[in-house]
């Protein structure tokens, strides 16, 4: 048809989802990627895991320890995540850091450009780079930065505005740098394994990287997806949720909405970890739902192993019964961080 074109990808990806809500305009076709009926949603009442990090600690009596670590591990072996509670981070820090995150995408266009990322880029403001032709795409936005090592930092994607965001990621950064290291150590005691054995693999300077993201209301929930079915590329994903539910995780082939917990983080397993467990603990695959009545945010934080470092399944988790299921795996060159980097799953190339 003469004079009607329906705008590509990169069009697409050049412009924001919250603009194009703000303008009251139809949802583009390449949106649409899911078909309701075959979708197979569990209403079943087993639910993700919740771990009490603070009965992992030596002020709880060591029965307490034994049993919170043995639901951690059967946690991570079935669902591959668990919603960690007793961390220390008060509630009101995490609202906090909820607030400035809605602060910041409420915020005029112009104001969010200024720190706007380029179409194949993955630090700033905008929207991913789509990895294969012809993927649906997602109706979300999001601001994508470089926390930690403080010298892999870009200033200039790092919002001024509003005021108190960066001194609130700051402080995020570092408590969820002590985080890992709990989360880190308690996953290594879970399956028998010297502590520090993952944070070896990590390394002191393993990366994290937040990205946020906000899902605009969408008038076809039915049809769009605010993000699609994926496994992360990490290490791990800690995610902060706000009150709107969304995510799901898919498990013996059903999809499981991820209850909003105000005072929990979501601790979910990257391909990274399952390498490393040599596949006991299981990279699940998530998505996030789009909500025709309420905007919704969250927050992640990637972490991942340093760039350059090799990684692969401990050694005392390889056995007769369960052989080594993934190669060694370096960091750059079509290697883990390469795959992060990409937002693919790294775990074919892995396979022995
Ligand atoms: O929005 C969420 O709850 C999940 C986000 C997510 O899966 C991701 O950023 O990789
Ligand atoms: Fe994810």
């Amino acid at each position: 048809m003469a004079g009607v074109s329906i705008p590509t990808a990169d069009v697409l990806l050049s412009r924001r989802v919250q603009e194009m809500v703000l303008k009251g305009e139809e949802p583009p076709p390449l949106y649409i990627c899911r078909d309701d009926d075959t979708e197979d949603v569990s209403s079943a009442l087993s639910s993700i895991p919740v771990i009490d990090l603070s009965l992992l600690s030596s002020s709880a009596t060591i029965c307490e320890q034994e049993e919170e670590l043995q639901k951690l591990k059967s946690a991570l072996c079935s669902w591959g995540c668990f919603q960690a509670i007793g961390h220390g981070i008060s509630t009101s820090f995490l609202d906090e850091i909820r607030q400035v995150t809605r602060d910041f995408f409420q915020q005029p266009m112009e104001e969010k450009n200024k720190i706007a990322k380029g179409v194949k880029d993955f630090e700033g403001y905008g929207a991913d780079p789509v990895p294969e032709e012809g993927q649906s795409l997602d109706w979300s936005d999001r601001l994508f930065v470089n926390v930690y090592p403080e010298d892999t930092r870009n200033s200039k994607f790092w919002p001024e505005s509003p005021a108190a965001f960066r001194d609130v990621l700051e402080e995020y950064t570092v408590k969820m740098k002590t985080f890992t290291e709990i989360v880190s150590k308690a996953m290594a005691k879970s399956l028998s394994l010297e502590e520090n054995c993952f944070l070896n693999q990590f390394g002191e300077r393993g990366p994290l990287q937040a990205r946020f993201n906000y899902y605009s209301c969408c008038e076809r929930p039915d049809l769009i997806l605010g993000l699609k079915p994926h496994a992360d590329g990490s290490g791990y994903t800690i995610i902060l949720q706000d009150d709107v539910e969304g995510l799901q995780v898919h498990k013996d082939g059903k999809w499981f909405t991820v209850p909003t917990i105000s005072h929990a983080l979501l601790v979910l397993m990257g391909d990274q970890m399952e390498i490393m467990t040599n596949g006991m603990f299981k990279s699940p695959v998530h998505r996030v739902l789009t909500n025709s009545e309420r905007e919704r945010i969250s927050v992640a934080m990637f972490y991942t192993p340093e760039p350059k470092k090799e990684i692969g399944p401990e050694e005392e988790l390889v056995n007769q019964e369960r052989p080594k299921l993934f190669k060694k795996v370096e960091g750059y060159a079509d290697t883990h961080w390469d795959y992060y980097q990409r937002g693919m799953r790294a775990l074919h190339v892995a396979k022995v």
